[in-house]
C-alpha cells in the first residue's frame, strides 16, 4: 500500500516529438507521502512537463513512473469555459471521487467558502472572472483529499486570502500523510517548509533540502532569449523570468559571489541590476511577474 502510494520516476526522460530537442533527461526522483516538494528552474526550463508525468497526465518518453497515489492537478491554464456552475461542476467532481450527491454537494460548498468563492457558487464557470475560476480550479484539486497534490502556479491569480488559505490547504494536505508538488514564480511561496527543493536546469533534476539559510535576490538583465549561466541556475533556490531578458535569482547567500562572478564572466556578461540581501524580498506580486 504504502509502495503504491509513493510516486517514482527512474531514468525519466520526455521530449516532444521522435526528433524533437529532450526537454528532460534522465531523471530519478521520488515523492515519499507526507512530503512537500517544490520545483524551481527558469521559464521554459521543463517545470509544467515534469508536473504532467508526475500527475501521469503526460508519458515520459523513456524510463519509468511507478506507485499510484491517488492525484490531483492544478494546471498552469484551467479551462474555465465549462457548462456547469462553480458549485455544480465541484459537486459532479465530488460524485466521481464516490461521494454520494449530497455530501458532494456539501464538499463542494465547504471549498467554495473556504476560498471566499461563496458569492459566486452560482455562477456559470464561463462567467467567472479569472481569480474566481482559479478558486474553483484549486477547490476542484482539493475537493477529493488526495494523497498526491501537484499544484502548477496554483497561488496566481488568487487574492491574498485564497492564497493564505491554499497554504493552510497545503499545509492540511502533508499533515494527513499527502504529498504536495509545486511550482511557483515566488520564491517566498511556503519558503522555509518544503522538504526538499529540485531545480529543472539543462534537462536534468538538480536535488537539494531546503537548509539554503539566509538568501540573496540577484537581478539580472540580458538579452530576450540569453540562457543564464548553467552555474547560476544550479546554485539558485528559485528563478523567475520577470521581463524578456529580466530574471530575479534566489541564491543561498554562501553562493551570492559565486553566482554573481558566473553572471559577470559569461559571454556576453549578464547585466547585475540589482542585489538585495536576505529579508529584501520584493513584496508577493500575487500574480505571475
Ligand atoms: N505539448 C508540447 N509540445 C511541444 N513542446 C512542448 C509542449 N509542452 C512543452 N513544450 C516545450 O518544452 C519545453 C519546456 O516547457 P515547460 O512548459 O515544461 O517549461 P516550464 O519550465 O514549465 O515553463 P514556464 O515556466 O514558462 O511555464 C519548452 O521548450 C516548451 O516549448
Amino acid at each position: 500500500m504504502h509502495q503504491d502510494r509513493e510516486l517514482c520516476l527512474t531514468g525519466v526522460g520526455r521530449r516532444y516529438g521522435v526528433r524533437g530537442p529532450w526537454v528532460l533527461r534522465g531523471v530519478d526522483l521520488v515523492v515519499a507521502p507526507g512530503t512537500l516538494v517544490r520545483i524551481t528552474g527558469a521559464n521554459g526550463s521543463g517545470k509544467s512537463t515534469l508536473l504532467r508525468l508526475l500527475a501521469r497526465l503526460d508519458l515520459p518518453s523513456e524510463g519509468r513512473v511507478t506507485g499510484r497515489p491517488r492525484t490531483a492537478y492544478v494546471p498552469e491554464r484551467f479551462p474555465s469555459a465549462l457548462p456547469f456552475t462553480a458549485v455544480g461542476y465541484l459537486t459532479h467532481l465530488g460524485t466521481l471521487h464516490g461521494l454520494g450527491r449530497k455530501a458532494a454537494a456539501r464538499a463542494a460548498h465547504t471549498w467554495l467558502e473556504r476560498f471566499g468563492a461563496g458569492p459566486y457558487a452560482g455562477t456559470p464557470m464561463a462567467r467567472l472572472s479569472k481569480g474566481g475560476s482559479q478558486k474553483v480550479a484549486v477547490a476542484q484539486a482539493l475537493l477529493g483529499d488526495p494523497e498526491l497534490l501537484v499544484l502548477d502556479e496554483a497561488w496566481t491569480g488568487l487574492d491574498g486570502p485564497a492564497r493564505a488559505e491554499l497554504d493552510r490547504a497545503v499545509a492540511e494536505r502533508t499533515a494527513a500523510g499527502g504529498a504536495v508538488v509545486f511550482v511557483d514564480h515566488d520564491p517566498r511561496r511556503l519558503a522555509g517548509v518544503a522538504d526538499a527543493i529540485h531545480t529543472v536546469a539543462d534537462g536534468a533534476l538538480r536535488h537539494r533540502t531546503e537548509d539554503a539559510g539566509p538568501v540573496t535576490t540577484v537581478v539580472v538583465q540580458g538579452p530576450p532569449d540569453g540562457r543564464l549561466p548553467p552555474e547560476a541556475v544550479r546554485a539558485a533556490v528559485a528563478v523567475a523570468e520577470t521581463a524578456p531578458g529580466g530574471h530575479r535569482l534566489t541564491v543561498p547567500a554562501s553562493h551570492s559571489d559565486a553566482v554573481l562572478r558566473a553572471l559577470l564572466t559569461a559571454r556576453p556578461p549578464w547585466h547585475v541590476m540589482r542585489v538585495e540581501p536576505a529579508g529584501a524580498l520584493p513584496p508577493d506580486p500575487g500574480s505571475r511577474p
